[in-house]
């Protein structure tokens, strides 16, 4: 019998039902019992299936509320750290604990005085948590849990010294849990330099990635990127979507085109003040924005509710990285669907994206102008049929009919969906946005294609099935063919498990 909720403690039970999980999650059924056990572990499970309350559920159960700080959770970024702690609170909210997020670029002083409540717990960012050893604001002497959250990325090159650091200061008599959706061997080697005979904890699975996710990519020209997005993001009309970029200034220079062309989109990377990453987050996960765009800062363990899409506008420099930007969306059961642009130069770099998720990612035509303009036109039939079904309109009357009796029916209502039509002037808008291009990602692990560049090599030809697929297959658009939706309307969400 694998362990589940009726054996937790009746304060973690009640969080649990107020947070609308009806059941634990694979990760969650087989972390729980070795962390509550006490055993180090490394926690190997899909992005989006519940690993932030697999790691928390064993600590909130054997802490105390002795005001030292018991607990430290670090991960590799102030966005995911101000999750984390959220999540933490949500699941100690019947507990006498206190949780606390420690970052970057966040006033110190405040920090210090929040420090008062005296928390058991402390999530933070491995550079701001220094600081406040260096200040001795913070002591680790009483830790007796820690926890990397996307652990193989803090053990690499850009953290590692950092968490050697912090680990030097915690007691040698504690429990180190380390969890992530991707550890590479030799990662897993360095981490178990950090811990006491630790327990491998892995949901098994055939790919890295989530078989809720459908993967597409579009082989495009650098300059045609951007044309490409507008038509998909006109045709599908994703809840949220994000789209990852390679570099800062991409980030900047795609969300002012996006913003040119009438989008609600705003960029999110590691030159923007806190108060502006803070006010991005927030409007994105309120639904104020459409659009994240975003570098690899966002890559990692966000969960916003209502992610339908990711697009990776720039393929990511490594397959790891594709696994947990992809992950943004197909969460906790729900749907997600995931684009990738890929230069043609850049083939070979996704066959290695490829051939390390072991997944094969269905290559997909562009799409014309006709077939855009085609479901355009479909769409807007469906805003207007969405009005007439839901909408007050009373008040106009008299001008619809002032213009029938002028114009006649067809043309007044044809004038007035011509003006509430954005597509084909978003398409000529498009085309006239440079954006700088960016140099085709390459790695060491990309072989080249047999026969040289340019060779088009019958590989390719297979991945071509899906040519005669439809764009629009929707409830209201398409008259009966097919059964996927996900070229329009953002894919269905299921109910969370
Ligand atoms: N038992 C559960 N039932 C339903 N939903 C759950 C359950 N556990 C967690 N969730 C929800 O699932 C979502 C994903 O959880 P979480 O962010 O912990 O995933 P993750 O495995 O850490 O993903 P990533 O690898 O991307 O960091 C969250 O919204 C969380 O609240
Ligand atoms: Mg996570």
């Amino acid at each position: 019998m694998s362990f589940n909720i009726e054996e937790l403690s009746y304060p973690l039970k009640k969080a649990i039902d107020a947070m609308g999980f009806e059941s634990l999650t694979p990760i969650q059924e087989k972390a729980i019992p070795v962390g509550l056990a006490g055993r180090d572990l490394i926690g190997q499970a899909q992005t989006g299936t519940g690993k932030t309350t697999a790691f928390a559920i064993p600590f909130l159960e054997r802490i105390d509320d002795d005001d030292k700080v018991q607990v430290l959770v670090l991960t590799p970024t102030r966005e995911l750290c101000i999750q984390v702690e959220k999540e933490i609170y949500k699941l100690s909210r019947y507990l006498p604990l206190h949780s606390l997020a420690i970052y970057g670029g966040q006033d110190i002083k405040r920090q210090i005085s929040s420090l008062k409540n005296r928390p058991q717990i402390i999530v933070a960012t491995p550079g701001r948590l220094k600081d406040h050893l260096r200040r001795r604001t913070i002591r680790l002497n009483d830790i007796k849990v820690v926890i990397l959250d996307e652990a193989d990325e803090m053990l690499n090159m850009g953290f590692v010294e950092d968490i050697e650091d912090i680990l030097k200061e915690c007691p040698e008599e504690r429990q180190t849990m380390m969890f992530s959706a991707t550890m590479r061997p030799e990662i897993k080697r360095i981490a178990e330099t950090y811990m006491k005979d630790p327990e491998m904890v892995k949901v098994s699975q055939e790919t890295l990635t989530v078989p809720a996710i459908d993967q597409e990519a579009f082989i495009v020209y650098e300059d045609k990127k951007l044309l490409l997005l507008t038509r998909l993001l006109d045709m599908m009309q994703p809840d949220l979507s994000m789209v990852f970029g390679r570099t800062k200034r991409r980030v900047d220079e795609l969300t002012r085109a996006l913003q040119q062309l009438g989008f609600r989109a705003e960029g999110l990377h590691g030159d923007l003040s806190q108060y502006q990453r803070d006010q991005v987050m927030r409007k994105f996960r309120e639904k104020r924005i459409d659009i994240l765009v975003a570098t690899d800062v966002a890559a990692r363990g966000l969960d916003v509710q209502g992610v339908t899409h990711v697009f990776n506008f720039d393929l990511p420099q490594d397959a790891d990285s594709y696994v947990h930007r992809i992950g943004r969306t197909g969460r906790a059961g729900n749907d997600g669907l995931a684009m990738s642009f890929v230069t043609p130069r850049e083939k070979d770099h996704l066959a290695y994206i490829e051939r390390t998720i072991k997944h094969k990612i269905a290559r997909s035509p562009l799409p014309t102008e006709q077939r855009t303009q085609q479901v355009r036109q479909e769409n807007l039939r469906i805003q207007v049929v969405d009005a007439l079904e839901n909408g007050e309109f009373d008040q106009l009357s008299w001008v619809a009919e002032d213009l029938i009796a002028t114009y006649g029916a067809q043309d007044a209502l044809m004038a007035a969906l011509s003006l509430i039509t954005t597509g084909d002037q978003r398409d000529f808008e498009a085309k006239r946005i440079n954006l700088t291009a960016e140099k085709p990602v390459y790695s060491k692990n990309s072989v080249p294609h047999k026969g040289g560049r340019g060779h088009k090599g019958s590989r390719n030809k297979n991945f071509h099935n899906r040519k005669n697929r439809s764009y629009n297959k929707g409830k209201h658009g398409d008259h009966g063919k097919g059964k996927s939706d996900k070229w329009k309307k953002s894919p269905r969400r299921k109910n969370a498990q």
